[in-house]
This record gives C-alpha cells, structure tokens and sequence, in this order.
C-alpha cells in the first residue's frame, strides 16, 4: 500500500513575550540536564543569545553555542562536527533563515533534535523541514528535518530590521501563483497533488494580502498575522513532503536571479517580483499583487530590487531550466529572450517607474 509519512512540529508556540516561556516547553519536551547547542549570528550573539542562556540553565539545562558563518554544506558540516564534539543533544537555530537552515540541516546529519527560535520574519524556511545551502547539487531547498519545538515570539520578532518583514510578506503572496503550479502539473502530468496543504498554502498568502498595511507599518498586529501565515505555510510543506505547495514558477525566477544578479535581493523580495511576473502569465490579477508588495514595502521592480533590467530577463529566460522535475506555467523550454523582456515590460518590472 502507498504511504504518505507526514512529520509535523510537535509544538509551535507564538506570541509576545513567548520566548520566556521556552525553558518550561523544553522541561515539558527534553530530559533534565540535556546539552543545548545554539547556532546563532554575529548580531544576535550580543543581543538575544544571553537571554536564551539563562533562561535554560535557569531550567536545568547546559548550553554552549558556535557563531553561523555563511549558509554553505561545509559550514553546517562543521556546525554538526562541533555539536557532536560538545556532546549535543539539541541544536537550537537562534536567528534569521541563515542560522535556522545551518542548525536544521546539521541536526538531520547529526541526528539530534531540532529547535527554531527565528528572530525575523523573512521567509517559510524558518517554519518548514527543508533547508536551502550553497554547495548542495541545486540551488533550492532539501528535505532536513521540521523543527520538534518551534517558538516564535512576536515581540523579537517585530523588532527585526523591517526589510524582512516586506520580504516574508514576498515570499507568502508567491503560494498564490505556487498553487496554481502545483495545480497545473497536475492536470496536465498527473502530479500528485495535495488540497489540503495547497488550500493551507494558500491560506497564508491571503491572511497576510489583508494585512499589507499593517505589515509595511511593522506594526504588531500586522507581524503577528505575518508569523502565523508563515507557520501555516511551514505546516504545509510538512504536509505535502515536499516544497510544491509553497514554490513554483515565482521561486524559480527568484532562484535563477540569484544565480545571476552580482547583488542578489532577499528571497522572498525576489519571490514577490516573480509573482507579479507569473501572475500576468496565468493572466490573474498582476495589478494586486503589485498593490500589495507596495503597501507592505516590499520591491515591485529590477530598480527597487537592485538588479539590472538585464538581469531580470536572463533570470525568466534561465528559471525553467534549474528545476526540470517541478512544471510550471514556464512549461519545459521556458521563455524566448523576447517573451521575457514584453513580459518584464509588460508587468513594468523593467523600463518602469
Ligand atoms: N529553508 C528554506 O526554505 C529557505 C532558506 N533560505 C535561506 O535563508 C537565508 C536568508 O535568511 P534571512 O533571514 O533573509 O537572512 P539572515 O539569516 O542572513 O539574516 C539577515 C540579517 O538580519 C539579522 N537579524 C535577524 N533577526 C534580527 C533581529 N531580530 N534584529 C536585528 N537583526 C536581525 C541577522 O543577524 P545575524 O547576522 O546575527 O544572523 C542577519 O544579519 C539564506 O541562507 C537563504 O538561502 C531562503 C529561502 C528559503
Ligand atoms: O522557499 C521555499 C518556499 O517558500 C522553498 O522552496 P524551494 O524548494 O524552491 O527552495
Ligand atoms: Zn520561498
């Protein structure tokens, strides 16, 4: 009989002020005494990690912690090496995507426990089992491992540089043009496809479509809405196994530009252009989605992103053909350099205001 495996955070927990309740979860979750190994960055090494320190050992826990340096195989490597060396029995990402990806994918080698504290709200990777590094054999996420607690405390959260924010709010409205992919694979290969984790999906990028606003402010109510639509998101890609529902032809664009742009964007300001790209072609309305990228402060164009018009056009000519397993509207050959540069121009993604 087929099986479908769904592994799912044990628990979530969101709210203001949440992280002072992390040492009663890990009593709750982890033997007494455990060793808790923090991977986090140069920033939050002087802000937030001493907090986190006391509150364990306050709960009768050990911690030690290691600095993430970049998002690369050899560095999280490393990270695991130094996790088992300090006899490890938790791997704690404290930090934004790059330090939760390093503590995800060295705990899935190392075979430890998993816990995902972020401290901005910048794309799903923080809530999802699949973790994106330089050195892997393609330039998009892999499978490690969802987090067994994962804590999300509004107030940290909120106080992250607000560019994150616009970029998680990117990332989110990208599931509308993802689904239709995931949808249209379907139907015309016979792809497996998930309504559940698809409507889930989908779920979060009209959650935060009413709360754009409110998330360009920064206010609280606006990065709340953010944070659980990015843990809806996560659950999601739990639930299919896979990165369909929250990934298509919008990621493949946002991928390939950052295989080409000298000065790449963040992920999910990437993702928000490549939705407003993808939703002209599914002939939806690419005028909304720009509406709310604006109002949540997020790049609409090549300028806004810092890439050249050039650079957009290689990047739709070249995003079909870095994931050939994942179809989408892009089809198997892609774009004409033509079709590409009238799509761009079209949408005023380039040559615009
Ligand atoms: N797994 C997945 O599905 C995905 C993973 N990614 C990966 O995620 C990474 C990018 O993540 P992203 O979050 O954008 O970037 P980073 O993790 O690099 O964080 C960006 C910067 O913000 C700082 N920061 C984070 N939180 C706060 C805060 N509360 N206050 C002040 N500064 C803060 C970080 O500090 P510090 O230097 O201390 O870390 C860092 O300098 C890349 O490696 C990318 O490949 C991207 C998309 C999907
Ligand atoms: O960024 C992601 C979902 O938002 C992960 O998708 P990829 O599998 O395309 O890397
Ligand atoms: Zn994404």
């Amino acid at each position: 009989m087929e099986q479908h495996i769904i592994e799912l955070p044990k628990r979530i927990v969101v709210g203001e002020g949440a992280l002072k309740s992390l040492g009663g979860h890990f009593r709750d979750m982890f033997p007494s005494g455990s060793l808790v190994f923090v991977v986090t960055g140069p920033h939050i090494i002087n802000s937030l990690y001493n907090d986190v320190k006391q509150i364990l050992e306050d709960n009768g826990f050990s911690v030690t912690y290691t600095i993430a340096g970049p998002a690369t195989v050899d560095e999280a490597n490393r990270v695991a090496e130094e996790a088992k060396r300090d006899r490890a029995d938790v791997l704690l990402g404290l930090g934004g995507g790059r330090s939760i990806d390093l503590a995800k994918y060295a705990a899935a080698e190392s075979g430890k426990e998993f816990v995902s504290v972020p401290t901005a709200p910048s794309h799903d990777g923080i809530t999802s089992p699949f973790a994106t590094l330089r050195g892997f054999e393609r330039p998009y996420s892999k499978l490690a491992k969802p987090p067994r607690l994962l804590l999300l405390d509004i107030d940290v959260i909120s106080s992250a540089p607000k560019r994150l924010a616009s970029a998680g709010f990117g990332d989110l409205i990208g599931k509308y043009t993802a689904v239709l992919d995931w949808r249209l694979a379907h139907n015309l290969r016979g792809e497996y496809y998930g309504a559940y984790a698809a409507s889930l999906a989908l779920m979060s990028a009209r959650h935060v479509g009413a709360y754009a606003r409110k998330i360009g402010l920064g206010s609280k109510d606006g990065i709340r809405a953010l944070v659980e639509a990015l843990v809806s998101s996560g659950v999601a890609m739990c639930i299919a196994g896979s990165s369909r529902p929250a990934s298509g032809s919008e990621h493949l664009f946002a991928h390939a530009l950052e295989m080409i742009s000298k000065r790449p964007p963040l992920h999910g300001e990437a993702v928000g252009v490549g939705t407003i790209l993808m939703s002209y072609l599914y002939g939806k309305d690419w005028v909304r989605i720009r509406r709310l990228l604006k109002e949540a402060g997020a790049p609409v164009n090549a300028r806004e992103l810092g890439v050249t018009d050039d650079e957009v056009i290689e990047a739709l000519v070249k995003a079909a053909s870095i994931r050939p397993e994942r179809y989408t509207i892009l089809g198997e050959k892609g774009l004409t350099r033509d079709a590409a540069e009238e799509l761009a121009t079209k949408t005023k993604v380039i040559n615009g205001d």
